[in-house]
């Protein structure tokens, strides 16, 4: 058997020529039940990228204890979110994905769009297989991940390129690091807000929330931080908020060294006390709604500001399969076809 796989020579000559769009998304359990939930984060929470510390240390704690425990906690929490046409984050990938797919047909643009996630189904590895299949000899990969951070976009990357590693011919790669003062982007965030603004009226505060990711990655490098930031600078600056209509705070805290802060739970609890009690929550570093978007801002983060006195609440959706959205993602694309 060859040591790498390649297309027959007829085949290959034949079929080359044909560039491929490839969209990566993070992943999501196939159902919401534990034995989907713990399979889903066995794979998750075993990447390096996701949890820097020692390997051993660490797959003693992640199977003797968190995968004993977080996965029915998880799918009870995945439970509440779970539609007809199953998780959130999966059914808003492929939306995104066939629209994108008309996108082109309109424009003419002759591209093969697939979209495919980094843990679980359907995985960097087949899906790059079926694009090998297809002769691309050009591949434009976009990770649907606005803020570079090492624990989403490196980890896409470390996939796409462990699977390359066992082709003959490889394509022209451009890998889309980063997108967050995108004008396109911005301006479609900033639209999504105005919009809710005008609906039903400017709030006291438009709270930023961010996923978290422990402090250490920021000191150890990681641009993330900085570049979410930026995300909110140009989108306050666009919105021409001023510094007391806004706060950025960062969610989703795993386990119990210091992530990036403010938190965006104890925020919940503080706002009210200061007087603030009309709000509305934007999740910037999200392409699609998701567990933790749906469940634990609209859900648990509304209750705890509920609870400590506040009044309104408001989650504005991601920009999910909005046409700006689609359309910022082909002005991404485009250049590199
Ligand atoms: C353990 C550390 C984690 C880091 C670091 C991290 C970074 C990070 N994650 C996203 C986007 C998403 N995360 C999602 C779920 C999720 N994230 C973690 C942990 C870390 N994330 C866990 C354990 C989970 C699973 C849910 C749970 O059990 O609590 C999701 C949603 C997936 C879904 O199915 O809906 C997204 C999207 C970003 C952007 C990020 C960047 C620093
Ligand atoms: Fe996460
Ligand atoms: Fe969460």
């Amino acid at each position: 058997m060859a040591k790498f796989s390649g297309l027959s020579k007829e085949e290959g000559h034949k079929k080359r020529g044909k560039t491929g769009v490839l969209l990566v998304n993070l992943g999501t359990p196939d159902e919401a039940t534990p034995s989907a939930v713990r399979r889903y984060l066995a794979e998750f929470l075993a990447d390096p990228r996701v949890v820097e510390i020692p390997k051993l240390v660490w797959m003693l704690i992640l199977h003797g204890i968190i995968l004993r425990v977080r996965p029915a906690k998880s799918a009870a929490l995945y439970q509440q979110v779970w539609t007809k046409d199953g998780s959130p984050l999966m059914d808003i990938t492929k939306r995104q994905t066939k629209k994108l797919v008309e996108h082109f047909e309109r424009s003419g643009e002759d591209a093969s769009v697939r979209f495919c996630m980094r843990y679980g189904q359907p995985s960097v590895a087949s899906t790059l297989q079926d694009m090998h299949k297809e002769g691309i000899d050009k591949l434009v990969v976009l990770p649907l991940y606005p803020q570079y951070a090492a624990p989403t976009t490196a980890s896409a990357f470390d996939a796409i390129a462990k699977e390359l590693m066992t082709w003959r011919y490889l394509p022209a790669l451009h890998f889309i690091n980063t997108y967050h003062d995108n004008p396109d982007f911005i301006d479609a965030l900033a639209a999504s807000i105005s919009k809710d603004f005008e609906l039903n009226g400017q709030p006291q505060k438009l709270v930023l929330s961010y996923h978290g990711m422990p402090e250490r990655n920021l000191h150890l490098g990681d641009p993330y931080y900085c570049f979410c930031m930026i995300t909110t600078r140009l989108l306050v600056e666009k919105l021409a908020l001023t510094e007391e209509q806004y706060i950025t705070t960062f969610q989703s805290r795993f386990g119990k060294a210091k992530w990036l802060m403010p938190y965006t739970d104890a925020t919940m609890e503080s706002l009210p006390k200061d007087g603030i009690t009309d709000i509305a929550v934007v999740c910037p570093a999200f392409s699609a709604d998701c567990l933790e978007t749906l469940e634990e801002i609209a859900g648990e983060n509304r209750l705890i500001f509920e609870e400590a006195g506040g009044k309104s609440f408001r989650y504005i959706a991601a920009l999910n399969d909005n046409d700006d959205h689609i359309k910022m993602m082909a002005n991404i694309v485009k250049p590199h076809l």
